[in-house]
């Protein structure tokens, strides 16, 4: 969005309205519109200064960092810039900034070596001199040892003249940080070290905090293509536009939603309405009740159906299996338990509910679950990046052996000699397992472990309702029609998905609308 505010004179504080510059946004709205949120509002803009960035090799995530915290205080981010480690560029940018917005943070370039440019660029921005500054100078002879003003050591105690110090305090142990925060008119120098940065920001919040406001978000998740429903946004942006903001973000590969919608303003009255709207006029049916954040609930969405009367078949299932789940964390310590884990949608199932039980039982257990991952052929790149995907969300340490079952199982044995059992999605349409019990130790001849089998009497349909309503990541390949996954050479698509349409152009259904569930099996060969 092009959205045309009032140029703060950040300097002073005062707004003037004569003056009126624009800034890039992420928002669709086609139009240029007076933005009266913005009027008396605190705003910042972030400098993201570093050559490595530039190139590719780092990832900026301070800026992630300070856009979260600073909407979190009530201040409205208008600008990003990423800039090379040049004086003048510096130069310019901190000028241009410091006009625009209240405040300016810049993130790197504060260290000792010849790229560390940005106290100068500041200074020049300012028409200032970078002088030694006293404080700093004994600060960094306590640190280096050296009070030499031309040793590259105490560069960084050669500050813009006026420049101020910040002390902060760590709010647990009260102890003053050893290193200030170095500011000049509306600019922060922040180091570029994100560790540096997040602890140094948590000290210091407190000088950008908007006591006046709060900004209240809603998320509308839409399952329908983003342009059926752009006539629809549209209105709804046309009606609030000058109270809420509406933004429309398109996800290609969320399994649950095709569009996101969100709406923000400082008054939960206005959010409510456009809300409202929304909803009122929106295609029936289009609005998905998505849950962003199903791993960091899972305890309490799986315990909550668990307790309640419920009767259907879900929570009678969910209930049963966590039952099982529960047994095996009495019987076996965390470190004797694993989870076999191969990115399948049976052991996706179970992983939530483990982890669920897990993190219930052991709330405040830093040890990570335990996953195995027997990775044989050649595996699907889907099946690898959702693996990756799923030991971030539920924080697994996953056990990778290259080898046949039998053969990985006897390996496990010498490399992680304390495990005992392994928790498995094994259900009794599986091959070879119609005799399974919930605890079955392993067959003679293989390597000695308690199988745990908790989801054996689940169907096919009840692993895609649990998986479908609690919202739970799963890999990719079951929404392009495959519906068990073996390796790359013995698998396809599922043929009781297949769609012709009128050009004759194929496509599939996604896993969880196969009708039959005993045709499971038939894109295996
Ligand atoms: C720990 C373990 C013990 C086993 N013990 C026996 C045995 O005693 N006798 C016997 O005949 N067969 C045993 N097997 C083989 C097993 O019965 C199946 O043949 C095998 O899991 C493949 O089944 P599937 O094709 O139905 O796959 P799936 O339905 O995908 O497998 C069922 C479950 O097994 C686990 N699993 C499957 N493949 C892997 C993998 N590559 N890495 C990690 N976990 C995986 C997962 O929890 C999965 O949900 C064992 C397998 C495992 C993983
Ligand atoms: N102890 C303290 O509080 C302070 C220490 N210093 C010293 O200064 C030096 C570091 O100064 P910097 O300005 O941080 O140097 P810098 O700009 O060279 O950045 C250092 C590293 O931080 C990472 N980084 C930079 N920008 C990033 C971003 N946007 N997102 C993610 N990662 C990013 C990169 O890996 C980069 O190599 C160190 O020697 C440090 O000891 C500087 C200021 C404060
Ligand atoms: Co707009
Ligand atoms: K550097
Ligand atoms: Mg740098």
């Amino acid at each position: 969005m092009n959205v045309l505010f009032r140029k703060t004179n950040a300097i002073s504080g005062k707004l003037s309205a004569a003056s009126r510059i624009s800034v890039l946004n992420n928002h669709f709205c086609p139009r240029n519109h007076l933005f009266n949120m913005a009027d008396n509002n605190p705003t910042a803009g972030i400098i993201i200064i570093g050559d490595e960035i530039l190139k590719g090799h780092v990832m900026d995530t301070n800026s992630r960092f300070l856009s979260r915290r600073l909407f979190a205080l009530g201040v409205k981010v208008k600008k990003i810039s990423v800039i090379s480690d040049d004086l003048d560029v510096i130069a310019k940018e901190v000028a241009e900034f410091s006009q625009s917005f209240t405040h300016v943070i810049t993130s790197g370039g504060v260290g000792p070596t010849h790229d560390d440019l940005t106290f100068e660029g500041v200074a020049k921005a300012f028409g200032e001199e970078v002088v030694a500054h006293p404080e700093l100078v004994d600060l960094c002879k306590e640190f280096f040892g050296t009070d030499d003003l031309k040793s590259p050591k105490l560069k960084m105690a050669l500050i813009p003249k006026s420049a101020k110090l910040h002390f902060g305090m760590n709010k647990q142990t009260k102890q003053i940080a050893k290193y200030p925060l170095v500011n000049i008119r509306n600019v922060y120098m922040f180091p570029g070290v994100p560790q540096l940065l997040e602890k140094s920001f948590d000290m210091l919040q407190s000088i950008f905090a908007n006591p006046h406001t709060i900004f209240h978000v809603r998320e509308v998740y839409v399952d329908r293509d983003e342009v059926l429903i752009t006539p629809i946004i549209n209105d709804t942006d046309a009606r609030f536009h000058d109270r809420v903001v509406l933004g429309s973000y398109p996800d290609f590969y969320n399994s649950y939603y095709k569009v996101k919608l969100t709406l923000e303003s400082d008054n939960q009255q206005n959010v409510d309405e456009a809300q409202k709207f929304l909803m009122e006029n929106l295609p029936h049916g289009s609005v998905v009740n998505y849950e962003k954040d199903p791993c960091g609930t899972a305890s309490e969405h799986v315990y909550g159906i668990i307790k309640t009367e419920d009767s259907s078949h879900l929570a009678v299932n969910v209930r049963h299996a966590t039952r099982v789940i529960e047994q095996a964390f009495e019987k076996y310590k965390p470190e004797e338990l694993c989870i076999g884990f191969n990115g399948g949608k049976d052991c996706t199932a179970l992983l939530h509910l483990t982890y669920a039980v897990y993190r219930t039982k052991y709330p405040d257990e830093t040890r990570r679950l335990q996953a195995l991952y027997i990775r044989r052929g050649q595996p699907f790149p889907e099946i690898e990046l959702f693996t990756k995907i799923a030991k971030d969300n539920y924080h697994l340490e996953i056990i990778t052996i290259h080898d046949k079952i039998k053969e990985a199982l006897f390996e496990l044995k010498s490399t992680h000699p304390t495990l005992k059992a392994v928790i498995m999605g094994t259900r009794r349409s599986d091959p070879y397992c119609e005799n399974l019990e919930e605890f079955s130790p392993t067959d003679p001849g293989w390597a000695e472990y308690m199988r745990i089998n908790p989801i054996l009497d689940w169907s096919y349909k009840d692993v895609w309702t649990f998986i479908r309503t609690f919202n739970i990541p799963y890999c990719s390949l079951y929404d392009r029609g495959y519906t068990s996954l073996g390796s790359m050479e013995n698998t396809h698509p599922n043929p009781g998905l297949q769609v012709v349409d009128s050009k004759g152009i194929i496509s599939y259904k996604p896993a969880y609308m196969l009708a039959n569930g005993d045709s499971e099996r038939a894109g295996r060969n």
